[in-house]
């Protein structure tokens, strides 16, 4: 049975030892009893929030709780995030999943700005009445009503989980997806029962640009652009109200942003439903398929500022600091030093803090023919051994990063450090 892990990265040698221990649950938990370990098949216990300064694996789980979890089966209820700015075409989409033929019976959360519902009455309207419309009004579920999130995802599978398969949750349009992100993996109860199936957002063609390139204060976050950095599934939605040429401007700074969501294009959120639910965006054992064989942007492309990398293939030009969200790819051949790696990470999450966004890997461990995958979200790692490398295989590591301020040069450094010369 092979182990995974979810930890904030503090303590050394952590990955190393989940790839080690990934038959002995037990053991590596006395071995290593800062670390969270729970089986690749069975619920994720919990990880650990950032918080501030505090940078520490926060407990280990009872070890006949965590055993009874890991003896059951995944069963828990998936969830979508559905985000998008302001108008974007959130409801829209969402009306589309509740009437679309997919097969699952979808429990709908709703935030809603301001004291009266009215996406809750549009969604109601519109959809079949099987569907659970819960409500949370008067805040943004990203900050003032993240207490109310967790109250209701509780409420919905103690209470009704017997009645729906899926849930999705329309933030609005204002929120910063990464807290929510988060009380799938920081709350104890909320991760024993409910998994983050994907974070879909939605973009209007029309307005995006202006959105994503409004220039904020300092220290105030860009909304628009946490939005598409922290998705796994974007829509360009809206397409019948731009050109061609707008179009791919478009999808050239999303790309840039975030290098590893899949994009779809649509009108009035109409995609497959197969490209919004059950995006498993969460999953290592998923991991593979969503990490890109290449560099996003292999031709030279222009940041925000305006200036012109001359880009190649393999990005080995100085980057200087992108000031803005972006995302770094290393697609290299060879095998690591899962220790140097590990120390690696550590550092870039220590340096980066809560600039990382997202993260995800595949990587070639040096005297391992198996693959190891990981991905992350901010300070929190989850990694666990994966496919077999087949004998002829060429062993090529896959490395994507997002975040602010990356430093794409320094990044490419680290990881190079961490290859093994034979
Ligand atoms: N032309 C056009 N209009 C669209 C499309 N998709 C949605 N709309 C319209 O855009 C408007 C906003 O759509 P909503 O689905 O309410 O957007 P939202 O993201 O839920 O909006 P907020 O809740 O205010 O953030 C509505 O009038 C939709 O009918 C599209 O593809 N093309």
């Amino acid at each position: 049975m092979a182990t995974r892990c979810m930890s904030l990265r503090t303590s050394t040698k952590t990955l190393l030892q989940h790839f080690e221990s990934r038959t002995a649950f037990h053991r590596m938990r006395s071995v290593h009893s800062h670390s969270l370990v729970c089986p690749v098949s069975g619920p994720r216990q919990f990880c650990n929030a950032y918080s501030g300064t505090l940078r520490g694996i926060v407990s280990v789980p009872d070890p006949n709780l965590h055993q009874a979890a890991s003896l059951a089966l995944d069963n828990r209820v998936p969830a979508t995030v559905l985000t998008g700015f302001l108008g974007s075409g959130k409801t829209t989409l969402l009306n589309h999943i509740l009437k679309s033929q997919h097969g699952k019976r979808i429990a709908v959360i709703e935030n809603e700005f301001g004291e009266v519902d009215i996406d809750g009455s549009l969604v109601a309207s519109h959809s079949s009445a099987s569907e659970e419309i819960i409500m949370v009004n008067n805040g943004c579920l990203c900050c003032t009503v993240r207490g109310d999130l967790v109250k209701m995802l509780l409420e919905l599978v103690k209470k009704k989980r017997d009645k729906f398969d899926h849930i999705v949750i329309e933030t609005t349009g204002l929120a910063k997806p990464a807290p929510v992100i988060e009380t799938f993996c920081s709350d104890e109860l909320v991760s024993q029962h409910v998994k983050l199936d994907g974070v879909v957002t939605l973009v209007d063609c029309k307005h995006a640009m202006k959105h994503l390139n409004e220039v904020k204060p300092r220290f105030v976050v860009n909304e628009a652009v946490e939005q598409v950095a922290y998705a796994d599934r974007i829509i360009l939605n809206k397409i019948d109200l731009v050109t061609e040429s707008e179009l791919n401007i478009l999808i050239k700074k999303i790309k840039h942003i975030n290098g590893m969501a899949q994009i779809k294009q649509a009108k009035f959120g109409s995609v497959d439903m197969d490209f919004v639910l059950g995006v498993g965006g969460y999953d290592l054992e998923r991991i593979e398929s969503e990490v890109p064989g290449e560099c996003p942007s292999p031709s030279s492309h222009q940041d925000d500022s305006g200036h012109e990398h001359k880009g190649h293939h393999d990005h080995h030009h100085d980057h200087v600091h992108d000031s803005s969200v972006s995302s770094v790819s290393i697609v290299a051949e060879g095998t690591l030093d899962l220790d140097e790696v590990d120390d690696w990470l550590e550092r870039v999450i220590e340096e980066k803090g809560e600039d990382l966004y997202r993260m995800k890997g595949v990587l070639s461990v040096d005297g391992s023919d198996q693959r190891y995958v990981l991905q992350g979200v901010q300070s929190m790692l989850d990694g666990c051994p994966g496919k077999t490398w087949e004998p002829n295989e060429k062993r090529i590591n896959k490395l994507v990063f997002i975040g602010r301020n990356l430093d794409e040069t320094a990044l490419r450094k680290g990881f190079s450090g961490c290859l093994v010369l034979h």
